[in-house]
């Protein structure tokens, strides 16, 4: 099924509509049990000590004690004065099963820290405001410094680590390392990007049952399925021929740095495309002999000659195009085929010349220097950035990284794994082939981006598994097929999903060029 991002505000909606319905009870048994079943699973020893502050999120702690306890753990909870009335509910439901809680305070924290073998976290969830206050940010710090001595202490987070802006993927000293994090309804910017992703350990995603359509309403961002994704790609008639598996030009390549563009060839190549030629200033290196490439002996005349020939389905522009980039492009949007721009063809002054069947690539350097900031304020969050250059440029952004996000007319999608060896040159590269052939085999702009982000992910996986940090460019496009196949056999799954959960991913597959 399709995930969600849900950001604060997003979150405090759905949790205002719960209560309003008098559903919040509800969601709140249905969080700590799972709180509780989810710890039980991973971390079946040791005495666990919840910390409940006086919040929701401390709620949610009060529950997963009491179902702690029904699974026989030794349980200890250290609580700050209770705020919200569901907490206070479930505090004294707590008590009525012999539950006893204790005032948290650094002596009561350091007593029950020596007994215990798993923390949970539950003082701080989405109805944090930074900065931490000083007390609580001391009790953070006794925890982290009784993780840090023993590998086998374990901490689970509610929600989110507390201290963690739900909404960012910055961080700061106080927030708490946790070893697994228990979300629910949706994913929280901060879960996904950045120094804050790798600070909730690993992330279990509780969508809880209660009214899910709220979520998906008040969702910033989707997270499709692999079987949703798989539904995007094109299936080829057994008469197929390389005319209609789709024509791809990829122009660049420059003296220095050709492979830019070879890798840009091969990816296209692996991504199904029937014939795939370079246009190029260089002598591009023939990695493969399947690739047609074309040398040229300058842009102006080139261009005018390949507009008045008969257009591909799809072009990739930009990837080792060297100082005429910007030109070059300027004049392959005016041919109004679906087109990639990645690059040294990500520049701010072609705003307003793109069309609707484009799709931008930038990493978060190139999306600073698009915007006209800061990598850093890209960085913090991806999704405001990504949806900024959507609308400042036009068509579909694919704003890279790990994990990468998809910016389209509709909405947002975040995808899904990928491999950290794949920070190596050329990645980005191949990716551009990807969306080409996409393209060039009939998907839409929105659906090429999602499937060809995603099956560039799943081929890193892939090649991760087996080359580790080691891993190349020509190593992912090697496992393209594969990663395709895995997808495929999860199609028929993805477009029952989609039919049933009524989600739309991008609309994805017009059919086939002719
Ligand atoms: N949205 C929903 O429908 C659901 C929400 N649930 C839980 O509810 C949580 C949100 O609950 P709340 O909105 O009550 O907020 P939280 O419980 O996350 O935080 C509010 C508490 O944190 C304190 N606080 C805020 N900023 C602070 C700071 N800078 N320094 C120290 N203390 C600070 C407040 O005084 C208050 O006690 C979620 O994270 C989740 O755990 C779950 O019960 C499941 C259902
Ligand atoms: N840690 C990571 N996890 C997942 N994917 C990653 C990671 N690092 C890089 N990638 C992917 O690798 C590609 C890198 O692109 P880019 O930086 O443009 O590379 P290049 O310019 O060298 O071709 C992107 O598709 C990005 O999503």
């Amino acid at each position: 099924m399709t995930a969600f991002v849900l950001s604060p505000q997003g979150a405090r909606r759905v949790d205002e509509r719960l209560e309003r319905a008098g559903l919040l009870d509800l969601a709140m048994e249905e969080a700590g049990r799972g709180v509780a079943d989810v710890l039980h699973a991973h971390y079946p020893g040791g005495r666990v000590l919840l910390l409940a502050g006086g919040g929701a999120n401390g709620g949610d702690a009060f529950v997963a004690a009491r179902h702690l306890q029904v699974l026989g753990r030794d349980v200890d909870v250290l609580a700050l004065p209770s705020t919200h009335p569901l907490t206070r509910l479930n505090r004294r439901r707590w008590r009525s099963v012999g539950g006893e809680t204790g005032l948290l305070s650094p002596r009561s924290l350091r007593r029950a820290l020596a007994g215990a073998g798993v923390v949970v976290d539950g003082l701080l969830g989405t109805g944090f405001t930074p900065p931490v206050r000083p007390a609580l940010a001391q009790w953070l710090a006794q925890v982290q410094r009784w993780r840090e001595q023993r590998a086998d202490r374990r901490v689970v987070a509610i929600d989110l680590p507390s201290g963690l802006d739900a909404a960012s993927s910055e961080v700061t000293d106080e927030v708490v390392q946790a070893d697994h994090t228990v979300t629910f309804m949706g994913w929280k910017p901060a879960l996904l990007f950045g120094a804050a992703a790798a600070r909730a350990g690993q992330v279990t995603l509780l969508p809880l049952r209660v009214v899910p359509e709220w979520v998906q309403e008040h969702a910033q961002a989707t997270r499709p399925s692999d079987p949703e994704v798989a539904a995007l790609l094109p299936v080829r008639r057994a008469d197929a021929h390389k005319g209609s598996a789709g024509r791809v030009w990829i122009v660049g390549g420059h003296p220095g740095t050709t492979g830019a563009a070879a890798m840009a060839g091969v990816g296209a190549l692996r991504a199904g495309a029937g014939l795939v030629t370079i246009h190029s200033l260089a002598e591009v290196p023939l990695v493969t002999p399947e690739l047609m490439v074309r040398r040229h002996p300058d842009w102006p005349a080139t261009l005018l000659e390949l507009g008045r020939s008969p257009l591909p389905g799809a072009l990739a522009v930009g990837m080792g195009l060297g100082p005429e980039a910007a030109a070059v492009a300027r004049a392959a949007l005016s041919w109004n085929v679906p087109t990639v721009l990645d690059a040294d063809a990500l520049q701010p002054e072609l705003a307003g010349a793109g069309h609707d069947r484009c799709i931008w690539t930038p990493h978060p350097g190139e999306a600073a220097r698009l915007l006209g900031v800061d990598t850093r304020e890209v960085a913090r969050d991806p999704l405001m950035a990504a949806r900024a250059l959507q609308s400042r440029l036009g068509g579909v952004v694919v704003l890279k990284g790990g994990p990468s996000v998809v910016a389209h007319p509709a909405g947002l999608s975040v995808s899904r794994g990928g491999h950290p060896g794949m920070a190596s040159a050329g990645m980005g590269d191949t990716l551009s082939g990807v969306l080409a052939a996409l393209l060039g085999q009939g998907l839409d702009t929105p659906g090429a981006a999602i499937a060809g982000v995603r099956l560039h992910a799943r081929a890193g996986e892939r090649a991760g598994a087996r080359h580790g940090y080691g891993l190349i460019a020509s190593d992912v496009a090697g496992e393209l097929g594969g990663a395709w196949a895995d997808l495929l056999a999860d199609r028929e799954a993805g477009i029952q999903a989609c039919r049933s959960a009524g989600v739309m991913l991008a609309s994805g597959h017009a059919g086939p060029p002719e």
